[in-house]
């Protein structure tokens, strides 16, 4: 994501206020308010965003959401997540392109107003990326497995390739171990905190990786047991093309529209419902009826989804809250 601009750094001690503490934050009127500092950095940071930003959606791109999630009270706050970026940082790596295509989580909470979520999603799609909304547990929990162990698997491999080198020259390092090892170290405050943000869950999945490589050992340790290492490899293959293949859908999408009560939470609640199924809002558009009492709602989805779309929908407007 690279330095922020020069204006939003924090200022040195002389220029903080006589008790230390630095000036609050100010800034005009904004429709989204975007914190992009380290997680350990996150709750101060978004506290002042909110607190500068009156009216504001306030999000953040930090790569771990639990703690942030369930510390920030303020229901103007939802969190937000690109997976989009490199090991590398600093302006003279930045892409014009970084977000086309890539996937945004955001993390409503169930109460989070629908217009503040409607406005973030228009933002993040207007950046090119595409929102994706998950509930802040479920995605501490899959980034832990895609991101946050495969960087402490990365770091292994350097530490243990560089163990194996004993007092031998260093061989031509090869295409496998330069594509597997190329996040080991990156930027290592920032990643000391994303681990520790999300410690419960890097660590089961981290056992549960532990469990795969016993299997691996145990399946290497047979002396006859070539066939059973080829359907091993053919499995990895697969999965590996399957998970690739997940967002690769594209495809048409249709639309479902629906009247919504005026409660809070009934978008999120929705988003969250169809997130929770497996099914993306690729595109989202409220308009208020004149008495305010309620709204429509257009939302579109994958062609394919949009029966089990529809049921859900159907089944969050008639709880009882809704079908009053
Ligand atoms: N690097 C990546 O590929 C990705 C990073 N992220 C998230 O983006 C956020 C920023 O990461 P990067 O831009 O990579 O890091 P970075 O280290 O390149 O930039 C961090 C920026 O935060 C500023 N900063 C440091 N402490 C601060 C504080 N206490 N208050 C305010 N600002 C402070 C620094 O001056 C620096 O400009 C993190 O939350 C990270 O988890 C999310 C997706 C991808
Ligand atoms: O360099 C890479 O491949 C990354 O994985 C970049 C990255 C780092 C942190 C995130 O939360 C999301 C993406």
């Amino acid at each position: 994501m690279g330095p922020r601009p020069r204006r939003a750094r924090p200022r040195p001690a002389a220029r903080r206020g006589r008790r230390g503490r630095r000036p609050a934050l100010r800034a005009g009127p904004a429709d989204v308010a975007l914190v992009a500092s380290p997680v350990d950095a996150l709750r101060v940071t978004v506290d002042a965003a909110c607190a500068a930003c009156d009216g504001a959606v306030v999000t953040d791109v930090g790569s771990t959401k639990r703690a942030l999630v369930e510390h920030a009270p303020i229901e103007r706050f939802i969190g937000g997540h690109p997976l989009a970026g490199a090991e590398v940082a600093g302006v003279e790596h930045a892409r014009a392109d970084l977000f086309d295509q890539a996937t945004w989580y955001l993390t409503p909470r169930p109460g989070s107003p629908g217009v503040l979520l409607e406005r973030l999603h228009r933002f993040v799609a207007g950046l090119g990326a595409v929102p994706t909304v998950i509930g802040h547990a479920e995605h501490d929990r899959l980034m832990a497995a895609f991101s946050h162990v495969p960087h402490v698997i990365a770091n292994a491999m350097v530490v243990q390739a560089t163990r194996a080198l004993g007092g031998e020259a260093i061989p031509v390092v090869g295409p496998s171990f330069r594509d597997a090892t190329r996040v080991a170290g990156a930027n290592p405050p920032l990643w000391a905190g994303i681990y520790a943000s999300n410690r419960e869950a890097v660590l089961a999945q981290l056992d549960a990786t532990i469990d795969v490589l016993a299997q691996a050992r145990a399946l290497l340790a047979q002396p006859d047991g070539r066939d059973a290492l080829e359907a091993w490899q053919a499995q990895a293959a697969e999965q590996r093309r399957a998970l690739l293949d997940v967002g690769m859908t594209g495809g048409p999408l249709r639309e479902i529209r629906a009247v919504v009560p005026n409660r809070p939470g009934v978008i999120a609640d929705l988003a969250l419902t169809l997130s929770a199924a497996g099914i993306n809002i690729h595109d989202m558009s409220l308009s208020p009826q004149p008495d305010f009492r309620s709204g429509e709602v257009a939302l579109w989805v994958a062609e394919a989804l949009e029966p089990r779309a529809r049921e859900l929908v159907g089944d969050v407007l008639a709880r009882p809250e809704d079908a009053a």
